[in-house]
């Protein structure tokens, strides 16, 4: 053994050439024995020193909490308010603590880019509150599972086989078929106010359900999508909630607020239904076929069938999917869709170009289908500037690093909670010209640059990268298709021309706080659209 250690010293301190020498007389078992040791010390050192600079790195500034209760106080009734009259007193990384619970909360594109970007995989991970929890079968779905090979698994799913242009069009019939249905709805109040945001959301309801298993909210299956509405609503509200199960984890058996339990009862009932629409779909076979159309439930199905590791989905994955598809593909587009018309109603001058682009692309003779669409580049830009201004989801989903690192200076502890406040940088006069102005032509410049594909983070109304939001090519093609529908058929009027308010309301995703009731008036000449 010394004779190693003698040959050791000889490779550390001797020259070259007796190195050349000493090497020979060393077995292989020696020299890898050696690096290994040397490589161990590295590690061991270059931990040792990273741990020092986190140790002696700054926390982020914030405001003074209470003793532990941290600022759970304070979040109530408008955490986005909060949070964001919060970083402009402390700057744009902040940190709140509820319990025991780290929040951190980002108001900079650069230090957002360095996260997201530079350290994507470390923070790519979820916390699950306690609510998901009992919602997801522990997380099965695809917005509260942390990064790893099953959730990329999901997500390729998702967007191959869903959201491609292939996926997208074998259910395009069912989009279409709603979205008459509404015109249709609409056609027969004229004259007379509506509550337009009910209208949106009932539409959007019917054409994700009607995409997934074949489902209208037409006739008798109205109150049952009416009760769908709430119960989700009622579960994302949970959700919302600050729970002291997830704040002090060792309350947890006692389900002090009741959340869990309220929201197991809603997400119990959704999934009750669900069961019921599987079991009928796997009795009758195909289910509703229109043309070459396929629904989701039917494309979910067959990977179920798949037997193939790599791509199948168990009965219990499909149902949480399908639940974060009712909830991300109806609340998030709804709100778009609404923020959309009360702002273009309250700037006429930008209601008349979108009019103006409609009649020319498509006629007073035609219908809106969704191949017309790449040729309305106005109200593509009016939809990112009300995704600017209106980010339905304003602090993205929180994102949580399962790893202490160092960021713009500062030390973010390992699990904390990372909230990106997209709604405070997209209003930020540092970044936008005249902030609060709605301006759809600055998103006529520049195109390339000014897309929300997460490569821009003064604009990321979806996320970025390894989160970033599944449902963008299905969003695309149902918000224009809507909109370009609900202006092209009806021109609209204010009730006693009171001008619709801006007043948000944030239960998850950021909605109007009052509805949009409007007169809806028939404006096109050839009555075929209303059939
Ligand atoms: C205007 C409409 C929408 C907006 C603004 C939006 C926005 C977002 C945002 C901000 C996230 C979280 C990103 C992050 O964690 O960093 C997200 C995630 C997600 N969205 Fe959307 N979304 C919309 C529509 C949809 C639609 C239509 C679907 C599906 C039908 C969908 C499904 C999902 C899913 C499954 C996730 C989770 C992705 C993950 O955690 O890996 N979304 N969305």
């Amino acid at each position: 053994m010394s004779n190693f250690y003698d040959k050791v010293a000889v490779l550390a301190g001797d020259s070259w050439l007796r190195l050349h020498d000493g090497l020979a007389a060393f077995t292989i078992t020696e020299v890898a024995a050696t690096l290994t040791l040397a490589t161990l010390l590295i590690i061991y050192f270059s931990r040792l020193v990273k741990k020092h600079i986190i140790k002696t790195k700054l926390s982020p500034p914030g405001p003074v909490g209470l003793p532990i209760l941290g600022h759970l106080l304070f979040i109530k009734p408008d955490f986005l308010q909060y949070v964001t009259k919060q970083s402009q007193i402390h700057g744009r990384i902040i940190k709140l603590h509820l319990g025991r619970k780290v929040y951190i909360i980002i108001s900079s594109p650069s230090i957002a880019k360095q996260i997201l970007k530079d350290h994507d995989a470390t923070y790519a991970n979820r916390d699950i509150p306690m609510a998901a929890i009992k919602g997801t079968f522990g997380g099965l779905d695809i917005v509260w599972r942390s990064n790893g090979p099953e959730l990329q698994k999901l997500r390729k799913l998702v967007v191959r086989e869903i959201m491609s242009n292939n996926g997208l069009d074998a259910c395009y019939e069912f989009r279409r078929r709603e979205i008459r249905q509404m015109v249709k709805n609409i056609h027969g109040k004229i004259g007379s106010p509506i509550n337009l945001s009910e209208q949106i959301f009932l539409t959007m309801l019917s054409v994700t359900m009607s995409m997934l298993w074949g489902g209208s909210l037409n006739g008798e299956v109205a109150k049952l999508g009416l009760e769908i509405k709430d119960r989700l609503e009622e579960f994302m509200k949970l959700m919302g909630e600050p729970n002291l199960s997830d704040i002090f984890p060792m309350l947890r058996p006692f389900n002090l607020q009741g959340i869990e339990s309220e929201a197991k009862k809603h997400v119990s009932w959704f999934y009750g239904f669900l069961e019921s629409v599987i079991k009928q779909r796997m009795k009758l076979g195909e289910g509703p076929k229109m043309a070459d159309s396929k629904d989701f439930l039917q494309q979910l199905l067959e990977l179920n069938q798949r037997g193939d590791a790599k791509t199948s989905l168990s009965m219990m994955e499909i149902k949480a999917v399908l639940l974060d598809m009712v909830i991300g593909g109806t609340d998030t587009t709804f709100a778009t869709i609404e923020w959309a018309m009360t702002e273009l109603l309250r700037h006429p001058n930008k209601l008349r170009k979108v009019i103006e682009e409609l009649d020319a692309i498509i006629g007073d003779q035609n219908v809106v289908e969704e191949s017309n669409i790449s040729r309305l580049p106005y109200l593509t830009a009016v939809v990112k500037e009300t995704l600017r201004i209106h980010p339905p989801a304003p602090l993205l989903v929180p994102h949580m690093p399962n790893e202490t690192t160092v960021i713009a200076g500062y030390t973010i502890p390992k699990n904390s909670w990372i909230f990106f406040n997209v709604w405070a940088i997209q209003r930020d006069a540092e970044f936008w010209e005249d902030p609060l102005r709605f301006e759809p032509e600055r998103f006529l410049k520049d195109t390339e640059k000014r897309n929300y594909t997460g490569n821009s983070f003064h604009f990321f109304p979806f996320g970025s990268r390894r989160r970033i939001c599944v449902g963008i090519p299905l969003v695309e093609k149902i918000t224009m298709q809507i909109l370009a529908t609900l202006l092209h058929c009806f021109d609209w009027e204010l009730p006693d021309g009171r001008q619709p308010n801006v007043k948000e309301k944030l239960q998850f995703v950021l909605t109007k706080a009052e509805p949009l009731v409007v007169v809806p008036v028939a404006r096109l000449s050839n009555s075929i659209q209303y059939q």
